[in-house]
């Protein structure tokens, strides 16, 4: 959905309108989230690289570059700090202090005295440094792994490169990576305008986080790390260009621009319709409770949860979530929306799960992800259940669930016994392997309803990798191969009476919900943020219309 060439329909005003006409530069990527945003650039880079020692001519300057760069850590942290709270104020003062040790200060001087660049002395000061505190064992031994951090953010400083880690600028600011893993998006603070990265794919993680939170966001952009921080630029998440060099004036034209646009969509209401009444169910894809938050754009209204993506809550997290966590985090989704489908754990390719154990693997997205972790670790998904089941009762609420990647008959089978076991009522398999579209109607004999998710299902289909920026062309869920799959699951459903819905990226897009209408499927569940769009684009065509379009893009 990323490579379209033209804005959906509704997208507000054309690329080369308004201050984007203006722009001193243009690059552009894949849009993959939808909006328009503009500020400063700030780059996240990883660790910095040493170079090889250069020849020093004034090692006055050399010491004063060094102490400058400890200063500027500093700052930075007690900065971060101050904006902070609790525990993570507390991490980021300490941190502080160690970047303002005098005794690193007068090491690192000592060595540029002596003849090192202001890089070297440095490196050389926090190895120093860092011998001494883990030789003094225990707590502060521990608190080594700490200067690490320091030590690249000095010498990015000293390099003039950017700052290793997420950025924390104290100001608003358009974020831009090579990449980001799952956990830095789903870390991002409120002062994030927009991301830009140089890679990713589409239907990656990162592109569905970033959604989830309505963040502007391009990847795939190529060149965008050549661009210095401080410089303004604008973003449209829609078509993927960025403006270069923008003014104060322009980029707070944008800003304003969006949030007319946005208002405008939030007016419209209402369960999903074609123009002549159609019901196509509009679900939300989530990562927990926080993005059903009150005000959370295309939250309200709708007609329920369609994706629940568990493994969001837990991303990164070295120790398992007990019984009671879980529960109460399903029972604060339960408590706020009625209908919910709850996916159990899909762990694995890029969302990784570290507390699972699981052995490293030479094709991990071929592996064993999602419900095949079940093979291994069996208790995971026994506790899981049981925990959905709970706060289910405890909210007095009956929601639905369905296992990721299911590729045969007989998981299918023994999940929904297992589930049904713990008294949940309505269990459904995804539909992400050809093996399981293919099987369709048999599937529907053993569980209640289908979810097609086109990410994994395109990826499967196309043996394109869905985080590949340089596939997405095969990755378009317009793609005939994945219609047709898609057509196959609606027409099983509609002979079992059963419901079978698309949870994939490919529903929040505006020009390819029409097509799925059109091949029948009884719902549609995307980010919070794609919902105004999607029914303005449904209620806009015919069902007899949306068939049109499927037909035209199947042939
Ligand atoms: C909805 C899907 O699951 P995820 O994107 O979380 O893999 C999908 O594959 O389409
Ligand atoms: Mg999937």
């Amino acid at each position: 959905m990323g490579e379209k060439a033209s804005p959906p329909p509704s997208g507000g005003s054309r690329p080369d309108s308004g201050p984007w006409a203006g722009a001193a530069g243009r690059l552009s990527g894949l849009g993959v989230s939808q909006g328009r945003a503009a500020g400063p650039v700030i780059r996240m880079a990883g660790p910095p690289e040493l170079p090889a020692p250069r020849p020093v001519t004034d090692p006055g300057a050399e010491a004063a570059t060094a102490a400058k760069a400890l200063e500027a850590v500093a700052a930075d942290l007690n900065r971060r700090a101050a904006a902070a709270r609790g525990e993570a104020a507390e991490i980021l003062e300490a941190l502080a202090m160690m970047a303002d040790d005098p005794m690193l200060l007068e090491e690192a001087e000592r060595l540029a005295a002596e003849g090192a660049d202001a890089a070297h002395a440095l490196d050389a000061a926090f190895a120093g440094h860092r011998e001494a505190l883990a030789a003094l064992g225990g707590y502060l031994a521990e608190r080594a792994a700490d200067l690490d951090d320091l030590k690249h953010r000095a010498l990015a400083f000293a390099l003039g490169l950017p700052m290793p880690g997420l950025p924390s600028p104290g100001h608003p600011y358009v974020l831009v990576a090579a990449d980001l893993s799952p956990a830095d998006t789903a870390g991002l603070g409120p002062d994030v305008l927009a991301l830009v990265t140089e890679r990713g794919g589409p239907t990656s993680h990162t592109a569905i986080l970033a959604r989830g939170r309505g963040l502007p966001a391009v990847v795939a952009c190529a060149g965008v790390l050549e661009l210095a921080d401080g410089t303004v630029i604008g973003v449209d998440g829609s078509t993927g260009e960025l403006a270069i060099g923008l003014t104060e004036a322009e980029a707070a034209e944008v800003g304003a621009a969006d949030r007319r646009r946005r208002d405008r969509l939030a007016a419209g209401a209402g369960p999903g319709r074609t123009a002549d009444g159609h019901p196509v169910k509009l679900l939300l894809n989530i990562g927990s409770a926080k993005d059903l938050a009150p005000g959370t754009e295309g939250a309200e209204g709708t007609e329920g949860v369609g994706l629940f993506r568990t493994e969001f809550l837990f991303l990164g997290r070295a120790q398992a979530p007990s019984f009671e966590e879980q529960v109460s985090a399903y029972a604060e989704v339960f408590g706020q929306v009625e209908n919910v489908i709850v996916r159990t754990l899909d762990a694995g390719t890029d969302k990784p799960l570290p507390f699972l154990g699981l052995p490293g693997e030479d094709n991990p997205a071929l592996g064993v992800r999602g419900l095949r972790v079940d093979r291994l670790l069996p208790e995971v998904l026994d506790t899981q259940l049981d925990a959905i089941a709970e706060a289910a009762r405890r909210t007095g609420t009956s929601p639905w669930v369905m296992a990721p990647m299911v590729t045969t008959i007989a998981e299918a089978t023994a999940f929904a016994r297992r589930a049904r076991a713990t008294g949940i009522a309505r269990v459904g398999a995804m539909v992400e392997v050809p093996a399981a579209a293919l099987r369709a109607g048999r599937l529907l004999r053993e569980v209640d309803f289908l979810s097609i998710g086109t990410n994994d299902l395109a990826q499967y289909t196309f043996a394109a990798d869905r985080q590949h920026s340089a596939l997405a062309d095969l990755l378009d869920p317009r793609q005939p191969a994945l219609l047709d799959l898609i057509a196959m699951c609606a027409a099983a459903g509609r002979e079992a009476g059963k419901p079978v819905g698309v949870c994939g990226e490919a529903a929040g897009d505006p020009l390819i919900a029409p097509l799925l209408a059109g091949l029948g499927v009884t719902s549609l569940s995307m980010a919070p943020v794609c919902v105004p769009l999607v029914r303005e684009a449904l209620a806009g065509l015919t069902l007899a219309e949306c068939e049109e379009r499927a037909r035209a893009a199947m042939e």
